[in-house]
């Protein structure tokens, strides 16, 4: 079995579940956040750097592999594991979502979705069935079978058609999985905010019978009070004994309110992301480095975090950094918002097994937000 889902307790005060997630590559505790490394690199970061900051999986991109450096080349090199000398669990994304995120005038049918890149507008094809070949040459654990996500907001009848063709595509995906043995194809829950479509689509995928479920569709510009809603409708319907992964959320906030709603894994590419423009996530809340009163503020980014950035560097020095565009700068920031959340997630997990995570919440809240910047 490629991937396995391991249940160790639930929380006695709320919805969360301890977990471990079995892959060919290693074992990931969850609940979990998923560093983000869109084109084969979490941005600035070594493998060595990522390991020290316990961070289990990592995710890449079909999109962006595909159209660079091609997946036929990242195959020769031996897979993702090898070119970029990871050797923990990978999930790569199917591409669906970045071909509307990135790409012009795109088209979707039946068959697939054909675009233009958005490197050299080259006219290019997705179909369920090209996404399962670029997935199995570029060889990670999980791979995400290709959906659509609608926008928000949307009609009825348009979530209803998408969610529709979604879970056909689906089936088009496990029917052209050639490495089950060793390859974890997880599907993508759709539905927009409707109840009934989100349950629709839930019993439609669950009846294929995969060994991981995401729920997509979400963190697309809904109120996040919304967002948990439809997880409240959603989860119930998803099998006990199988990873959740909630796609593209990763505000602390709704890392601590995903989990739990019984959330097991977490992606987003935020703390990498608000790093390169010197955006910081400290136990008060959000800080901008690049805020002219910290010129003199001798002190760490955050007084209550232990990592690296904040054991040997100061805000003065960091702000320094990026207003002269040092790329050292961008390291430190990026190598702390990681720091955070692997860190917040551990806490969560910690707070799980003593059956307090919603003290953990209210406690973690009353802090986060205090900072005006
Ligand atoms: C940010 N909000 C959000 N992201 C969503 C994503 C992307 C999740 N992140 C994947 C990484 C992105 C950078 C490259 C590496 C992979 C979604 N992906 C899919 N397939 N379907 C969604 O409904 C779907 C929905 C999403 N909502």
């Amino acid at each position: 079995m490629a991937i396995k889902y391991e249940f160790i307790k639930q929380c006695k005060q709320s919805g969360a579940r301890l977990g471990r997630v079995h892959t060919p590559h290693g074992i990931i505790e969850t609940p979990t956040f998923m560093p983000v490394g869109t084109q084969a690199t979490v941005k600035t970061m070594s493998p060595e750097e990522l390991k020290a900051l316990d961070a289990q999986i990592i995710l890449s991109n079909t999109y962006h592999l595909f159209l660079r450096p091609g997946h036929e080349i990242v195959k020769k090199a031996g897979g993702l594991h090898t070119f970029m000398n990871w050797d923990r669990p990978i999930l790569t994304d199917s591409g669906g979502f970045q071909v509307f995120s990135l790409s012009e005038r795109r088209k979707i049918t039946e068959e697939g979705v054909e675009f233009r890149s958005h490197l050299n507008g080259e006219k290019l094809f997705i179909s369920p069935e090209k996404a399962m070949e670029i997935q199995n040459a570029l060889g990670p654990d999980i791979m995400m079978a290709f959906d659509e996500c609608p926008p928000y907001p949307a009609t009825y009848e348009y979530v209803k058609q998408s969610t529709e063709r979604t879970s056909r595509w689906a089936e088009r995906c496990l029917a052209a999985h050639q490495r089950k043995h060793d390859q974890g194809l997880f599907a993508i829950v759709q539905g927009g905010m409707f109840e009934d479509l989100r349950v629709q689509s839930a019993k439609d995928l669950t009846s294929m019978d995969f060994p991981g479920y995401a729920i997509g569709g979400l963190s697309v510009g809904e109120p996040k009070h919304l967002m948990y809603e439809v997880l409240d409708y959603t989860v119930p319907h998803l099998p006990f004994d199988k990873p959740r992964y909630l796609m593209g959320v990763g505000s602390p906030d709704a890392l601590v309110e995903g989990s739990i709603r019984g959330i097991d894994m977490f992606d987003c590419v935020l703390p990498t992301r608000i790093a390169r423009n010197g955006t910081t996530m400290t136990s008060q809340g959000r800080l901008v480095i690049r805020n002219a009163k910290f010129a003199e503020d001798f002190g760490p980014l955050d007084p209550n975090c232990d990592c690296y950035t904040c054991k040997n560097y100061s805000r003065a020095y960091i702000r320094h950094l990026l207003k002269a565009d040092e790329t050292f700068g961008i390291r430190l920031t990026t190598y702390h918002n990681l720091h955070f959340l692997t860190r917040l997630m551990k806490n969560v997990r910690e707070a799980i097994m003593n059956d307090c995570l919603l003290d953990y919440r209210d406690q973690f809240f009353a802090q986060y937000g205090l900072l005006d910047n």
